[in-house]
């Protein structure tokens, strides 16, 4: 099963519970702003600790509170595309790209030539992030992502403040990824347009 995910997280004054059980390799998180999306993403990347519950993903335990297993955030290899992209502003974009470079010991499922050709970035490479337009940071957003051989890959809402085009070549990259690997990919939206056009499975939180 690529996600079986059964976790609580209370967060301020409400808890967020999210059930997911799915063999497809992409799936959607939707629900409105502020329901917990983004703070399931960060349970799954190990960077908050779920209440209670399991997180499985690809045949993986990377959470399960009965069993006391937690496994470590930079051993979970999740690559992981936050809201906000978080490029490092001081790092070219190739400097960027590198840094989430073959992070595991597993031989490197693309190099920085395919990746970059996969997301039309090859001559952005000397360029900081401060001179690039939101769709180009996004797409090195995801680069850096892919070049840290994910063994999952999480999207945090990865269309917002992009114009259709540029949202249609992000969906266009995600249809590719989910052609081209078989890497469990968790895609976040409130955006139903986002969901029909990827026509995965979809969950929402309660
Ligand atoms: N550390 C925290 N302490 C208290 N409340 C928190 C904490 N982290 C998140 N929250 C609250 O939990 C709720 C869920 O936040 P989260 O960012 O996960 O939602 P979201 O569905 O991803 O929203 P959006 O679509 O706007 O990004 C929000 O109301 C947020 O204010």
């Amino acid at each position: 099963m690529s996600f079986d995910i059964q976790i609580t997280k209370r967060l301020g004054d409400c808890t967020v519970e999210c059930v997911m059980q799915s063999d497809a390799q992409l799936v959607a998180l939707v629900g409105p702003s502020g329901q917990g999306k983004s703070s399931v993403l960060n349970c799954i990347a190990g960077l908050i600790r779920p209440d209670s519950g399991h997180i499985i993903v690809g045949g993986h335990t990377l959470f399960d509170a009965k069993r006391q297993i937690d496994i470590p955030t930079k051993l979970r290899g999740c690559g992981y595309v936050f809201q906000e992209n978080r490029l490092f502003p001081h790092l070219t974009v190739e400097q960027n790209l590198r840094y989430g470079d073959n992070r595991n010991s597993e031989p490197a499922q693309h190099t920085l030539a395919e990746i970059t050709d996969l997301l039309n970035i090859c001559a952005l490479l000397d360029r900081k992030p401060a001179t690039l337009s939101g769709g180009e940071q996004r797409r090195v957003a995801i680069g850096r992502a892919l070049m840290s051989n994910p063994s999952i890959v999480l999207l945090d809402e990865p269309l917002t403040s992009l114009d259709r085009d540029r949202g249609e070549t992000i969906l266009t990259i995600v249809d590719q990824l989910r052609r081209e690997t078989d890497t469990p990919i968790m895609y976040v939206t409130h955006q139903m347009a986002e969901i029909e056009r990827l026509a995965c499975p979809t969950f929402t939180l309660s």
